[in-house]
């Protein structure tokens, strides 16, 4: 390997420290296909208080439609960087190819396909609230590869599925009725499926640093996100995590994000605050809030995107 680009390289409080990896083989397994739905329910509440992070299996997505996934991605990645770069994704459209993506100001070692399973999307064209501009977000698909968008498109189509079921559970756990570099999606959630290259790794304090998602054959990996950090007040925490470069060997890995739409005002559940336990957070607009992101993850460097935490109400 040759010399690594500057970009590339984190600064020393964010570099992993292979001392501090814990092998402890905790993260939940939940079995979606468990009859007691009061069972399920009461792992998937423990599994969020405690990691933030579970894996799923019996969930419902074929795994010949992942290894279908797994055979398009690579024949993408492997076409020619000029064929990639007509996917370019750009400062106003987050979708298509992207190789420079940054997360904490230092720029990611990976490359990057993103589309939406609802093509079209409208989002604020910026985070001012009297900018009232908006921008259409557009799938872009390579037409050297003549069954990606429908292999694609089917993924997403069951991933979008899936995590409904979650959405049911989760806040069924909460007792409410329904109603790279390290970093915290600012989605709901997060739907994984990752390839056997370890690397992904969730940050548990208790247990004194950074732990392993073990790939397991047939499971996908749930993450909450910061959405239901906010919605649940607190009571659940969006876990950070990172992927880790391997060496010898390159990693696929396959997230789904759910995100809400652009409307959408994120706050605290109303039946979980009380005088006792007031509100944590002070609602935020969705749409404002992601062109933020955006923004600042496309043009990075100097730019750190906002964060939940910036709506953090103090004691
Ligand atoms: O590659 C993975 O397993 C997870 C990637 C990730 O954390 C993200 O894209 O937000
Ligand atoms: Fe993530």
């Amino acid at each position: 390997m040759g010399d690594i680009y500057s970009d590339y390289i984190l600064s020393t409080e964010h570099r992993p420290n292979f001392s501090t990896f814990v092998e402890v083989d905790e993260i939940p397994i939940i079995d979606l296909s468990e009859t007691s739905q009061e069972n399920l329910i009461s792992k998937i509440g423990k599994a969020c208080e405690k990691w933030g992070f579970f894996q799923v299996i019996n969930h419902g997505v074929p795994s010949d439609l992942i290894i279908k996934v797994e055979n398009e991605a690579k024949k993408f990645f492997e076409l020619s960087m000029e064929e990639k770069k007509k996917l370019k994704r750009d400062v106003f459209n987050a979708t298509g190819y992207h190789d420079g993506e940054h997360t904490k100001k230092t720029r990611d070692w990976k490359e990057v396909f993103d589309f939406l399973v609802k093509d079209g999307v409208q989002i604020p064209s910026s985070d001012d609230p009297h900018d009232s501009g908006l921008c259409t977000q557009t799938n872009h698909w390579p037409q050297c590869l003549p069954h990606f968008r429908e292999i694609m498109e089917e993924y997403g189509g069951k991933l979008e599925k899936l995590s409904y079921k979650l959405l049911e559970l989760i806040p069924l756990s909460l007792s409410l009725a329904l109603g790279n570099g390290p970093h915290k999606d600012p989605c709901i959630l997060t739907v994984v499926a990752q390839d056997d290259t370890r690397g992904l790794q969730v940050k548990k304090n208790s247990v004194g640093g950074w732990v392993p998602v073990k790939p397991i054959p047939g499971a996908l990996v749930v993450n909450l996100g910061d959405i239901l950090e906010v919605w649940s007040n607190d009571k659940y925490d969006s876990a950070e995590h990172r992927v880790v470069v391997n060496s010898q060997k390159e990693r696929f890995s396959y997230p789904f994000f759910l995100f809400p739409g652009p409307h959408i005002m994120v706050k605290p559940a109303e039946e979980l605050v009380s005088d006792q336990n007031p509100a944590k957070y002070k609602r935020y607009n969705f749409g404002k809030y992601y062109a933020n992101r955006t923004h600042a993850d496309f043009c990075k460097q100097d730019a750190e995107g906002k964060e939940i935490h910036h709506f953090k109400i103090s004691d």
